[in-house]
């Protein structure tokens, strides 16, 4: 199969077909007269979603200076590390269509865990937050950042059950002007035909282009490349803290790193000038510093976004509390003069990786070697 190279598409690994091509300039295309497109890419898991988002985005950013990127997909996003859902300009072509590639978000959420199932309806409301500050910034007459800025919506490869309903809501509450729904050859993981989000009556405009997962054996079936989920999780949390460093030291093992973040010296926070906020489950007053000690926090404003739904400027590892000097030892990559407005941490599910806890050689605290396997 060839593979189609070119300023678009500047990795020789991705083959892009015709289908593909063809609806991406259909949106850029489209786009000539106003108002910019909003395209909301969907289907099954692993289908090619993402990349098929960052091909769409090269090709708007021929026709555009800027184009916005709203990630709902929360357990693999593409410019931050799990656990967010950000709104990220994009002024640049995207020079690898087969990884990610961090960047700093202009707005995000925590949401604090790697899929909606536990929390769906913060998390709907997340992406609801984000979609209304884009309408807003980018879509307001009013506003001289109106700039009539296009949006690529990427969205999880959950789309049955309760992920169908999420989706639905999603497509209600964007109303976009194009849907690009990509099938796999196991038609029963699809999303259903036509334009299932819509009631049967809605006689507005909407362009839905259904293509196929780009990658066909000789017998039409679809090749779907499985991902280690948890793996390219816990990379995007080591690339995310590897920040920290100048990119001119010498940390390219997990080893390395792992020992370069042992030896960071943190941000001291006064625990008297911080909220703690628990954002999937209770703990008693008693356990907050033992369940925040080791751990990944949001680091939010909370004078900025809604008092529910407050936005993050990035991540941080506890790495220690000294209640009797009342400090929290934070170690994050966040630059000072933003850090100096973060007044909340946000605790979720996203974890330390293990792999950085148990590097050969040295001893983590927390992490225990004489103990018998459960399971
Ligand atoms: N056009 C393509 N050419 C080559 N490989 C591809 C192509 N599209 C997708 N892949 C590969 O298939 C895998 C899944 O692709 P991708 O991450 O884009 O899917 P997705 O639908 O966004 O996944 P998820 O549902 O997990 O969010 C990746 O390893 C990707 O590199």
């Amino acid at each position: 199969m060839a593979s189609i190279s070119g300023p678009e598409n500047p990795s020789p690994n991705i083959y892009i077909p015709p289908e593909w091509s063809d609806a991406a300039d259909a949106v850029a295309q489209a786009s000539v007269a106003s108002p910019p497109p909003i395209v909301l890419v969907c289907g099954a898991k692993n289908c090619g979603k993402s990349t098929f988002s960052r091909y769409l985005l090269n090709i708007l950013l021929h026709r555009y200076k800027k184009v916005g990127y709203l990630d709902t997909d929360v357990g693999q996003p593409e410019f931050s590390p799990p656990g967010f859902l950000s709104l990220t300009v994009v002024d640049e072509v995207t020079p690898d269509l087969t990884i990610p590639h961090l960047k700093t978000a202009e707005r995000c959420l925590f949401f604090g865990d790697v899929s909606s199932k536990r929390n769906p309806t913060t998390y709907l409301n997340c992406i609801c937050a984000l979609y209304d500050y884009y309408r807003k910034e980018y879509c307001n007459s009013d506003n001289s950042n109106n700039i009539g800025l296009p949006l690529v919506v990427n969205t999880p490869g959950w789309v049955k059950g309760i992920g169908y309903d999420i989706l639905v809501d999603m497509l209600k509450y964007i109303s976009p002007t194009h849907v690009v729904k990509i099938n796999i050859s196991a038609q029963s993981k699809n999303l259903p035909d036509g334009r299932f989000w819509l009631d049967e009556d809605y006689d507005g405009m909407v362009n839905l282009t259904e293509i196929s997962s780009a990658r066909q054996d000789s017998l039409n079936r679809s090749v779907l490349v499985q991902k280690d989920a948890r793996l390219l999780r816990d990379i995007r949390l080591m690339a995310y803290f590897r920040q920290c460093f100048s990119s001119n030291l010498n940390i390219s093992t997990i080893k390395e790193l792992a020992n370069a973040l042992a030896s960071h010296p943190p941000y001291e926070v006064p625990i008297s000038s911080i909220k703690i906020r628990h954002l999937h489950c209770q703990v008693p007053g008693t356990e907050i510093f033992y369940s925040l000690n080791g751990s990944i926090v949001g680091l939010a404003v909370s004078t900025e976004g809604s008092k529910d739904l407050p936005w993050c400027v990035g991540l941080g590892i506890v790495r220690s509390i000294d209640t009797l000097k009342g400090l929290l030892y934070v170690i994050t990559p966040v630059p000072q003069g933003t850090l100096e407005n973060v007044d909340l941490l946000l605790q979720g599910f996203i974890q330390i990786p293990t792999s950085l806890l148990q590097v050969q050689g040295s001893r983590s605290p927390y992490m225990s070697a004489n103990v018998l396997s459960s399971s």
